[in-house]
């Protein structure tokens, strides 16, 4: 049957029981209630005074768009290219860890969920389920790898091996998480999952991770929980190590992380393919400037020369159309699709991206714009 652009009809056919709220806050609302407070603490909570977080959905607020009228826009064409490749959408999976605290299936049916939607996945490195394990349960769908650069190089390299050889399309190297930030929740809870060996799946099948055991993770999964502990994160990385990485292989690399525009322009220096303009969802720094502010001096100082992407408090197709009209070429979306999958697992991760697209795609049409190229800041004014 068709709807014709009755976007709402085509939505609603997919909704047998309305298992997945449609507003942002409700959907937060029913995680809270469905999970323990630990796990959903986690993943809603964020750092310090949690005012980062709270200002990256302010600060969307401050960008009005100015809709234009009589435009014809009956078809549109919501599809961008990057690295070579067209993408249906401007949108992709961030990469979280640890999935398997709010569903049993974790990744895996966060994966499927993307992949049913055409919409590509960021596998992270603290995952419960294995580089291998996601990109099969994906088929020929789109993913991309993140890494968590571990003080040993060896496994580092070795990880973007497996994902290069697994079939992920590009490799994400996330900087701003050498360590994790101060996030009082967790602290009150005393709560840490990889203690319990969640989130450390990528890890308990690394050959190079293992071969520094004395024993298998099987046989003593303490002392892989111990190692785990000492080599996640890498503070003493600079610049010039990127080049290490860089000749680990032939994907592209992104570096996602990057707030400060002198930043973005050491990453086109280096040699990045990409960047992804981020504050972690305000769980790394509280206090650090919004993601959505600090993109269009980045955009500025990068000149088209390498696409840079945002993400950190998209929640609403208007989120996406601001961000694309500021000029990042896609968003990448967080808490809303975790919120999915501890609801309804792959069915609740695919219900969230339907309509987080299907939201942009009528925000789209309603601002009097036919694809994303004309997305531009001429249609937004600042309040
Ligand atoms: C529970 C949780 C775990 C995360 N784990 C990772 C991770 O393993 N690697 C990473 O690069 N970013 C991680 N992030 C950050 C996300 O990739 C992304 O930057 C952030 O969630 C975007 O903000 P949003 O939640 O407001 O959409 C995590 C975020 C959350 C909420
Ligand atoms: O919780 C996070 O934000 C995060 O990035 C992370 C870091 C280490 C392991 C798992 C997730």
């Amino acid at each position: 049957m068709s709807f014709g652009n009755l976007v709402q009809a085509k939505v609603y056919q997919h909704m047998e029981e309305n298992i997945i709220p449609s507003s942002f806050e409700q959907l937060e609302a029913k995680a809270k209630e469905k999970l323990d407070a630990k796990p959903y603490d986690y993943v809603a909570a964020s750092a310090g005074a949690e005012v980062t977080v709270k200002s990256n959905n302010k600060s969307f607020e401050k960008w009005q768009i100015v809709p234009r009228m009589l435009c014809d826009t009956s078809v549109r064409d919501l599809s961008i290219e990057l690295f070579g490749k067209k993408y249906a959408y401007p949108i992709l999976c961030a990469p979280v860890g640890v999935q398997s605290i709010v569903h049993p299936e974790g990744e895996l049916a966060s994966a499927r969920g993307a992949a049913a939607m055409d919409v590509p996945f960021i596998a992270s490195t603290a995952s419960t389920y294995s580089i291998e394990k996601t990109a099969e349960a994906m088929g020929d769908k789109e993913r991309w790898f993140q890494l968590y650069w571990s003080s040993d190089k060896e496994i580092a390299a070795s990880m973007v091996k497996r994902a290069e050889a697994a079939g992920y399309g590009a490799i994400v190297i996330t900087l701003d998480t050498p360590m994790m930030g101060w996030r009082e929740k967790d602290i009150e809870h005393a709560y840490l999952p990889f203690l319990q060996a969640e989130g450390i799946g990528n890890y308990l099948s690394d050959p190079v991770f293992c071969s520094r055991l004395e024993k298998s993770p099987q046989e003593d999964i303490r002392s892989a929980i111990m190692l785990w502990s000492q080599i996640f994160g890498n503070p003493t990385l600079t610049w010039k190590d990127l080049e290490f990485i860089k000749s680990q292989t032939s994907l592209p690399i992104l570096l996602k992380g990057i707030l400060h525009p002198d930043d973005a322009h050491l990453a086109v220096e280096h040699g990045a393919d990409g960047i992804i303009v981020s504050n972690h969802g305000g769980r790394q720094v509280d206090g650090a400037v919004p993601a959505i502010d600090a993109l269009p001096e980045i955009v500025d100082v990068v000149k088209g020369q390498i696409p840079v992407l945002m993400d950190s408090g998209i929640r609403r197709g208007s989120d996406i159309v601001k961000a694309l009209a500021l000029g990042a070429k896609a968003v990448l979306v967080g808490r809303p699709y975790m919120y999915g999958l501890a609801l309804a697992g792959e069915e609740g991760v695919k219900q969230v991206l339907r309509n987080l697209i299907a939201d942009f795609d009528l925000t789209l049409a309603l601002s009097g714009k036919r694809n994303v190229s004309e997305l531009n800041r001429d249609m937004l004014k600042k309040a």
